[in-house]
């Protein structure tokens, strides 16, 4: 079933004031956008640069000798309107690409910590539509790109096309597709580059050579090395493999390599940089972080002390 796609253009300030009931975009039956009594009142638009995509954000971090800080948050969780300030302080913060995840039911490759975010994000209501609109209003006031993050059904049914379309228009330079094969990924590949959506792909440590060759030369933006078997989730420490399948990759294109899963400490940060990272790449400890909080005030201000602690592991 097609689900009608409001136009994004519905301010996502707008969509707060009794919001009308809207269509789920995640297989949930209708619901009202939950949303705190608490009025956010948006920030005048802070007339920024136009941030510029993935590729050239790296290639501008490597003429500085600098390695790309890319923090990872579920959106909507604990809501949008903190979804929306939680973006401007990791900017604010020093992030060099922010990667927003979009709630779906069935997170195969997330660990508790991101599944439990995307289960309270849903059940509060969050839908794609009030994401793409909180977008539409976040974007222009931040620096740093955005890649979206989105398993593959949700863009199947909303046509990949309109999906592409759709997150270009909001300003959203890239997006990360987890869970579709290589050989799956021709049509997401031809309208990603179609509306100049720069689409990442991940390799991990059990990728044969020839298919990590093939994943890294189709990979648009940067290469997501995935760092350890399994899910997504904090570790104590960061698999010392990272080291050589970092070699074996960059043995096999000039494009950038930023590696996630597990990192959550200044010093796996260091190691990770040390082993010559393009980019560290932090969800699990970060989406953790906001939902402990006492309240949503209080985890932007703790999210804004955990990303400057990282950062400066990375000077
Ligand atoms: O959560 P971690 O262990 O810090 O890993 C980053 C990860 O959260 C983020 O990149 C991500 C969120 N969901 C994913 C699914 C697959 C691969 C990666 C992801």
């Amino acid at each position: 079933m097609a689900i009608a796609f409001k136009s994004p253009t519905t301010s996502f300030f707008q969509l707060k004031k009794n919001i009308p009931e809207t269509h789920s975009f995640l297989r949930f039956s209708s619901q009202r956008f939950a949303t705190p009594a608490r009025r956010f009142t948006p920030m005048a638009a802070i007339s920024t640069v136009p941030t510029v995509g993935l590729s050239e954000t790296f290639t501008r971090l490597k003429k500085q000798g600098k390695v790309a800080f890319i923090p990872y948050i579920t959106a909507g969780d604990p809501d949008l309107s903190t979804t929306a300030e939680a973006l401007k302080v990791l900017d604010s913060c020093g992030s060099d690409i922010i990667e927003l995840g979009v709630p779906y039911s069935d997170p195969l490759a997330d660990g508790p910590v991101i599944q439990a975010a995307a289960t309270r994000s849903l059940a509060r209501g969050t839908n794609y539509n009030a994401i793409i609109s909180m977008l539409k209003e976040v974007i222009p006031q931040l620096s740093s790109p955005i890649a979206l993050f989105s398993y593959y059904n949700p863009i199947l049914k909303r046509g990949v096309e309109q999906f592409m379309s759709t997150i270009k228009d909001v300003g959203v330079h890239g997006l990360v597709v987890p869970d579709v094969p290589l050989e799956e990924t021709e049509i997401l590949r031809r309208e990603a580059s179609k509306h100049g959506i720069e689409l990442v792909l991940l390799t991990t440590p059990t990728t044969p050579t020839e298919r990590m060759k093939a994943i890294v030369e189709a990979a648009e933006g940067f290469v997501y090395l995935v760092s350890s078997i399994g899910v997504t989730g904090a570790r104590a420490s960061v698999s010392d493999r990272v080291q050589t399948l970092l070699q074996d990759i960059k043995a096999a294109t000039t494009k950038p390599v930023a590696v996630g899963f597990g990192i959550s400490k200044p010093e796996h940060v260091k190691q990770i940089v040390g082993w010559g990272a393009d980019g560290v790449i932090v969800g699990s400890a970060m989406v953790k972080l906001l939902n402990e909080a006492k309240s949503p005030e209080e985890g932007l201000k703790e999210l804004e002390v955990f990303t400057k602690s990282l950062k400066a592991a990375l000077d």
